[in-house]
Protein backbone atom coordinates (compact mmCIF):
# COMPACT_ATOMS: atom_id res chain seq x y z
CA UNK A 1 0.00 0.00 0.00
CA UNK A 2 1.06 3.75 -0.52
CA UNK A 3 1.60 6.11 2.16
CA UNK A 4 -2.04 7.11 1.68
CA UNK A 5 -3.45 10.49 2.70
CA UNK A 6 -5.46 11.65 4.51
CA UNK A 7 -3.87 9.16 7.12
CA UNK A 8 -6.51 6.62 8.83
CA UNK A 9 -4.71 5.68 12.38
CA UNK A 10 -6.25 2.43 13.79
CA UNK A 11 -5.55 2.95 17.73
CA UNK A 12 -5.66 -0.10 19.24
CA UNK A 13 -8.27 0.07 22.69
CA UNK A 14 -7.09 -2.33 25.36
CA UNK A 15 -10.38 -4.70 24.70
CA UNK A 16 -9.29 -7.16 22.31
CA UNK A 17 -6.77 -10.49 23.01
CA UNK A 18 -4.14 -11.03 20.57
CA UNK A 19 -5.36 -13.09 18.16
CA UNK A 20 -8.26 -11.11 17.69
CA UNK A 21 -6.45 -7.96 17.47
CA UNK A 22 -4.18 -9.34 14.24
CA UNK A 23 -7.22 -10.29 12.45
CA UNK A 24 -8.88 -7.22 13.07
CA UNK A 25 -5.45 -5.47 11.96
CA UNK A 26 -5.07 -7.26 8.85
CA UNK A 27 -8.15 -6.43 7.48
CA UNK A 28 -7.92 -2.99 8.58
CA UNK A 29 -4.88 -2.62 7.08
CA UNK A 30 -6.76 -4.49 3.39
CA UNK A 31 -9.38 -1.65 3.73
CA UNK A 32 -6.59 1.49 3.59
CA UNK A 33 -5.63 2.15 7.10
CA UNK A 34 -2.35 4.37 7.02
CA UNK A 35 -0.85 3.33 10.36
CA UNK A 36 -1.89 0.81 13.73
CA UNK A 37 -1.18 2.01 17.39
CA UNK A 38 -0.55 -0.43 20.27
CA UNK A 39 -2.13 1.19 22.59
CA UNK A 40 -2.15 -1.37 25.60
CA UNK A 41 -2.51 0.44 28.43
CA UNK A 42 -2.46 -2.77 30.74
CA UNK A 43 0.05 -4.71 29.07
CA UNK A 44 3.02 -5.69 29.98
CA UNK A 45 6.78 -4.64 27.29
CA UNK A 46 7.09 -8.15 26.60
CA UNK A 47 3.55 -8.29 25.41
CA UNK A 48 3.64 -5.22 23.46
CA UNK A 49 6.88 -6.07 22.06
CA UNK A 50 5.53 -9.81 20.77
CA UNK A 51 2.44 -7.99 19.40
CA UNK A 52 4.29 -5.71 17.37
CA UNK A 53 6.74 -8.86 16.02
CA UNK A 54 3.37 -10.51 15.33
CA UNK A 55 1.81 -7.13 13.28
CA UNK A 56 4.94 -6.24 11.10
CA UNK A 57 3.94 -9.69 9.07
CA UNK A 58 0.77 -8.08 8.38
CA UNK A 59 1.65 -4.24 7.36
CA UNK A 60 5.17 -2.96 6.85
CA UNK A 61 6.88 -2.30 10.41
CA UNK A 62 6.89 1.68 9.60
CA UNK A 63 3.54 1.64 9.68
CA UNK A 64 3.60 0.37 13.14
CA UNK A 65 3.28 3.13 16.32
CA UNK A 66 3.89 2.21 19.96
CA UNK A 67 2.06 4.32 22.67
CA UNK A 68 3.78 4.88 25.74
CA UNK A 69 6.98 2.48 25.76
CA UNK A 70 9.38 4.25 24.15
CA UNK A 71 11.69 1.20 24.68
CA UNK A 72 9.28 -1.09 23.30
CA UNK A 73 9.38 1.54 20.12
CA UNK A 74 13.69 1.07 19.96
CA UNK A 75 13.47 -2.22 20.36
CA UNK A 76 11.10 -3.21 17.23
CA UNK A 77 12.49 -0.39 14.95
CA UNK A 78 9.19 0.36 14.44
CA UNK A 79 7.79 3.36 12.79
CA UNK A 80 8.05 5.33 16.41
CA UNK A 81 6.59 6.10 19.73
CA UNK A 82 2.85 8.03 20.71
CA UNK A 83 3.36 10.00 23.94
CA UNK A 84 0.73 10.07 26.32
CA UNK A 85 -0.25 12.53 28.71
CA UNK A 86 1.59 10.06 31.42
CA UNK A 87 4.61 8.95 29.44
CA UNK A 88 8.53 10.98 29.43
CA UNK A 89 9.04 14.02 27.65
CA UNK A 90 9.72 13.80 23.74
CA UNK A 91 13.31 14.93 24.36
CA UNK A 92 14.13 11.75 26.53
CA UNK A 93 12.48 10.03 23.66
CA UNK A 94 14.35 10.77 21.05
CA UNK A 95 17.20 9.86 23.08
CA UNK A 96 16.10 6.27 22.45
CA UNK A 97 14.53 6.24 19.76
CA UNK A 98 16.48 5.37 16.67
CA UNK A 99 17.06 8.05 13.54
CA UNK A 100 13.98 8.01 11.07
CA UNK A 101 11.57 6.47 14.12
CA UNK A 102 8.85 9.64 14.59
CA UNK A 103 7.34 11.12 17.66
CA UNK A 104 3.89 11.52 18.32
CA UNK A 105 2.24 13.18 20.97
CA UNK A 106 -1.58 13.80 22.44
CA UNK A 107 -2.72 17.23 23.31
CA UNK A 108 -6.15 18.19 24.45
CA UNK A 109 -5.65 22.35 23.92
CA UNK A 110 -3.67 25.15 22.10
CA UNK A 111 -1.30 24.90 25.50
CA UNK A 112 -0.55 21.39 25.27
CA UNK A 113 0.18 21.76 21.09
CA UNK A 114 2.96 24.66 21.56
CA UNK A 115 4.28 22.44 24.48
CA UNK A 116 4.63 19.66 21.88
CA UNK A 117 5.89 21.44 19.38
CA UNK A 118 8.76 23.36 21.21
CA UNK A 119 10.18 19.63 22.11
CA UNK A 120 10.15 18.96 18.42
CA UNK A 121 7.36 16.16 18.03
CA UNK A 122 6.38 15.15 14.72
CA UNK A 123 2.86 14.59 14.65
CA UNK A 124 -0.12 15.65 16.65
CA UNK A 125 -3.28 13.75 17.91
CA UNK A 126 -6.24 16.63 18.90
CA UNK A 127 -8.82 15.20 20.31
CA UNK A 128 -11.22 14.05 21.65
CA UNK A 129 -13.19 16.30 19.09
CA UNK A 130 -16.99 14.48 19.02
CA UNK A 131 -18.38 12.28 22.19
CA UNK A 132 -16.99 9.05 22.57
CA UNK A 133 -17.72 6.06 24.64
CA UNK A 134 -13.59 5.86 25.56
CA UNK A 135 -13.91 8.85 27.12
CA UNK A 136 -17.06 8.85 29.11
CA UNK A 137 -18.22 11.43 31.36
CA UNK A 138 -15.83 14.15 29.25
CA UNK A 139 -17.60 17.36 27.71
CA UNK A 140 -15.95 16.88 23.48
CA UNK A 141 -13.41 19.47 22.17
CA UNK A 142 -15.39 20.15 18.86
CA UNK A 143 -13.17 21.90 16.14
CA UNK A 144 -12.56 25.40 16.78
CA UNK A 145 -9.91 25.59 19.11
CA UNK A 146 -8.13 22.57 16.49
CA UNK A 147 -8.55 25.20 13.79
CA UNK A 148 -6.59 27.40 15.47
CA UNK A 149 -4.12 25.01 16.39
CA UNK A 150 -3.81 23.65 12.48
CA UNK A 151 -3.79 27.72 11.43
CA UNK A 152 -1.53 28.65 13.83
CA UNK A 153 1.21 25.38 14.43
CA UNK A 154 3.07 23.63 11.12
CA UNK A 155 2.88 20.05 12.29
CA UNK A 156 0.60 17.56 11.31
CA UNK A 157 -2.59 16.99 13.20
CA UNK A 158 -4.66 13.92 13.34
CA UNK A 159 -8.23 14.08 14.77
CA UNK A 160 -9.25 11.91 17.59
CA UNK A 161 -12.01 10.81 19.67
CA UNK A 162 -15.88 9.89 17.93
CA UNK A 163 -14.85 10.08 14.74
CA UNK A 164 -17.18 8.38 12.25
CA UNK A 165 -16.83 8.15 8.86
CA UNK A 166 -20.10 11.08 8.34
CA UNK A 167 -18.00 13.85 10.25
CA UNK A 168 -14.69 13.17 8.62
CA UNK A 169 -15.13 15.66 6.56
CA UNK A 170 -15.85 17.95 9.57
CA UNK A 171 -12.23 16.84 10.95
CA UNK A 172 -10.46 17.22 7.80
CA UNK A 173 -11.62 20.73 6.68
CA UNK A 174 -10.32 21.98 10.06
CA UNK A 175 -7.23 21.40 9.01
CA UNK A 176 -5.90 17.82 9.86
CA UNK A 177 -4.05 15.46 8.03
CA UNK A 178 -6.06 12.91 9.28
CA UNK A 179 -7.87 10.86 11.71
CA UNK A 180 -7.80 8.47 14.30
CA UNK A 181 -9.90 5.71 15.37
CA UNK A 182 -10.68 2.99 18.29
CA UNK A 183 -14.47 1.85 18.27
CA UNK A 184 -15.06 2.38 14.86
CA UNK A 185 -12.74 0.13 13.56
CA UNK A 186 -12.16 -2.20 16.47
CA UNK A 187 -15.77 -2.93 17.10
CA UNK A 188 -17.25 -3.26 13.86
CA UNK A 189 -18.76 -6.19 12.65
CA UNK A 190 -16.40 -6.23 9.41
CA UNK A 191 -12.96 -4.43 10.20
CA UNK A 192 -12.40 -4.30 6.92
CA UNK A 193 -15.77 -2.62 5.55
CA UNK A 194 -15.51 -0.32 8.30
CA UNK A 195 -11.60 0.79 7.40
CA UNK A 196 -13.18 1.31 4.00
CA UNK A 197 -16.06 3.67 4.65
CA UNK A 198 -13.33 5.51 6.41
CA UNK A 199 -11.15 5.45 3.87
CA UNK A 200 -13.69 6.46 0.85
CA UNK A 201 -15.04 9.14 3.01
CA UNK A 202 -11.21 10.56 3.59
CA UNK A 203 -10.73 10.39 -0.34
CA UNK A 204 -14.26 11.76 -1.03
CA UNK A 205 -14.04 14.67 1.14
CA UNK A 206 -10.15 15.02 -0.33
CA UNK A 207 -10.81 15.09 -4.11
CA UNK A 208 -14.15 17.27 -3.26
CA UNK A 209 -12.24 20.09 -1.32
CA UNK A 210 -8.70 20.14 -3.02
C1 LIG B 1 -6.91 17.01 29.54
C2 LIG B 1 -6.64 15.57 29.20
N1 LIG B 1 -5.60 14.96 29.77
C3 LIG B 1 -5.33 13.66 29.48
C4 LIG B 1 -6.13 12.96 28.61
C5 LIG B 1 -5.81 11.56 28.23
O1 LIG B 1 -4.48 11.52 27.88
P1 LIG B 1 -3.91 10.90 26.58
O2 LIG B 1 -2.50 11.27 26.55
O3 LIG B 1 -4.70 11.32 25.40
O4 LIG B 1 -4.04 9.38 26.82
P2 LIG B 1 -5.14 8.37 26.37
O5 LIG B 1 -6.19 9.09 25.60
O6 LIG B 1 -4.41 7.38 25.54
O7 LIG B 1 -5.71 7.78 27.60
C6 LIG B 1 -7.20 13.62 28.02
N2 LIG B 1 -7.99 12.98 27.13
N3 LIG B 1 -7.46 14.93 28.33
C1 LIG C 1 -7.45 7.08 23.06
C2 LIG C 1 -8.14 8.36 22.88
N1 LIG C 1 -7.54 9.52 23.14
C3 LIG C 1 -8.33 10.56 22.97
C4 LIG C 1 -7.90 11.92 23.25
O1 LIG C 1 -8.69 12.84 23.12
O2 LIG C 1 -6.74 12.05 23.59
S1 LIG C 1 -9.90 10.14 22.46
C5 LIG C 1 -9.48 8.52 22.50
C6 LIG C 1 -10.42 7.41 22.19
C7 LIG C 1 -11.18 7.53 20.91
O3 LIG C 1 -11.97 6.40 20.77
P1 LIG C 1 -13.10 6.29 19.68
O4 LIG C 1 -12.46 6.32 18.33
O5 LIG C 1 -13.70 4.94 19.98
O6 LIG C 1 -14.07 7.39 19.92
MG1 LIG D 1 -5.72 10.22 24.02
Amino acid sequence: MDNRYPELHLVTSGRQERDSLLRIAEAAYAGGITYLHIREKQRTAREIMEWAVALAEIMPRDRIFINDRVDVAAATSCGGAHLAYHSIPAAAARTVLKPGQKIGCSVHSMAEAQAALSQKVDYLFYGHIFASGSKPGVAPRGTEELSEITCSLDIPVIGIGGIKPDNVGRVLAAGCAGVAVLSGITEAPDSKRAAQAYREALDRWREENT
